[in-house]
């Protein structure tokens, strides 16, 4: 590759996009790398304010932009992950799927570590639609030593940073506890906003139980939605610390593990997560009738792509677990319990 001076370059392969930018109109490529310069380019190039441009001249062990973001982008890519053909000398990533991106961590630092080569992704943990860009990959300079590619694509030969799970087809049911729902006092309003949620992932839906503020009832219940094979139980009701609160004591009884009473998020502090085999009991505080999102939108996505939390999850959440409360909600598009 070389420099020269434009009206010199003619019949020469440009080895580089030429963007140009109006502002308010238009923002993209007027030349595309590869493209042979003619004689009527020359106006339009000194008028995008390029008097040099960079021509080809291919030397030993040297690779484009484009090339080098390719193979990054090929390296870096997991499970339901496509990208597309560079643009400017950049590559997206795209989820094939409705899934949950999970991000290697400590990969994708490893590799933005080698210098001149840059991957900016979404957050670990991020609800992505089918075609939602997840991440872009691009080195600086305009060509580069090949050595650096094959680094990074000998960091990703065994693990991938980016993989898209999909939900999983799991059957759910929710318990609805409180004695003044059960008893016809006030009309419950926490089941619709559950099933709402539940449907999202595609769960085969079990259900609603009510059970009044009685902790054998509540655990009948739990047993009730055990035995139909319920792999997600949500109870709503009788989180908190009221005299008739009995939802945890019912969950702890039928549980074989308890993950967490109570989690570092607001809203979601009283939030509770145990299990028996394989099935999860969410214990789901009255915050998440109220709030659009709370820490149950955070979990539920890791729950069914067949995930089990652990505590350390949980304690994680705190940086970031405080809720602005928004006029105009944007989760997941926040940092909320990441
Ligand atoms: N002194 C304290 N007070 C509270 C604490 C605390 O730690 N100390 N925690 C607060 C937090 S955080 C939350 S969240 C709520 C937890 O509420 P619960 O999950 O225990 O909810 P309930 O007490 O059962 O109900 C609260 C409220 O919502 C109504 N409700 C409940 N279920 C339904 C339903 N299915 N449909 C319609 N309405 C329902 C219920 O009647 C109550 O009015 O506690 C804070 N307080
Ligand atoms: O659990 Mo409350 O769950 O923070 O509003």
């Amino acid at each position: 590759m070389k420099i020269l001076p434009v009206e010199k370059a003619v019949g020469m392969i440009l080895c580089q996009d030429v963007t140009k930018i109006v502002p308010g109109e238009f923002k993209g490529r007027a030349f595309k790398k590869g493209h042979i310069i003619k004689e009527e380019d020359i106006q339009e190039l000194l008028k995008l304010g390029k008097e040099h441009v960079y021509v080809w001249e291919a030397r030993e062990g040297e690779i484009h932009e484009d090339e080098a973001a390719i193979r990054i982008a090929r390296s870096v890519s997991g499970e339901n992950v496509v990208f597309d053909e560079p643009y400017e000398g950049k590559s997206s990533l795209k989820s094939a799927i409705k899934g949950l991106l999970k991000v290697d961590q400590e990969l994708l630092y490893e590799i933005n570590s080698v210098d001149l080569v840059t991957v900016a992704s979404l957050p670990d943990n991020f609800t992505v639609e089918e075609g939602q860009k997840i991440a872009g990959a691009r080195v600086i300079p305009l060509v580069i030593d090949e050595e650096i590619i094959k680094k990074v694509e000998m960091i990703c030969s065994e693990r991938k940073i980016f993989n898209v799970k999909p939900y999983r087809k799991m059957k759910a049911g929710i318990i609805t506890t409180g004695s003044e729902v059960y008893k016809g006092r006030i009309k419950d309003r926490f089941g619709p906003i559950m099933i709402k949620k539940l449907e999202y992932f595609g769960a085969e839906f079990l259900g609603q139980i009510f059970c009044p503020d009685d902790v054998n009832l509540i655990i009948k219940g739990i047993n009730e939605m055990l035995e139909k094979n319920a792999e997600v139980v949500i109870l709503t009701g009788g989180m908190s610390v009221d005299a008739d609160d009995l939802t945890p004591k019912a969950i702890k009884e039928c549980s074989e593990h308890v993950v967490t009473y109570g989690a570092p998020v607001q809203p979601g502090n009283m939030f509770m997560l145990a299990y028996r085999g394989n099935s999860a009991l969410l214990g789901v505080p009255g915050c998440a009738m109220y709030h659009r999102t709370t820490i149950l939108d955070a979990i539920l996505p890791r729950i069914f792509i067949g995930e089990r939390l652990k505590k350390e999850d949980f304690i994680k959440m705190g940086l970031g677990g405080l809720c602005q409360g928004c006029e105009v909600c944007r989760y997941p598009n926040c940092y909320f319990c990441r």
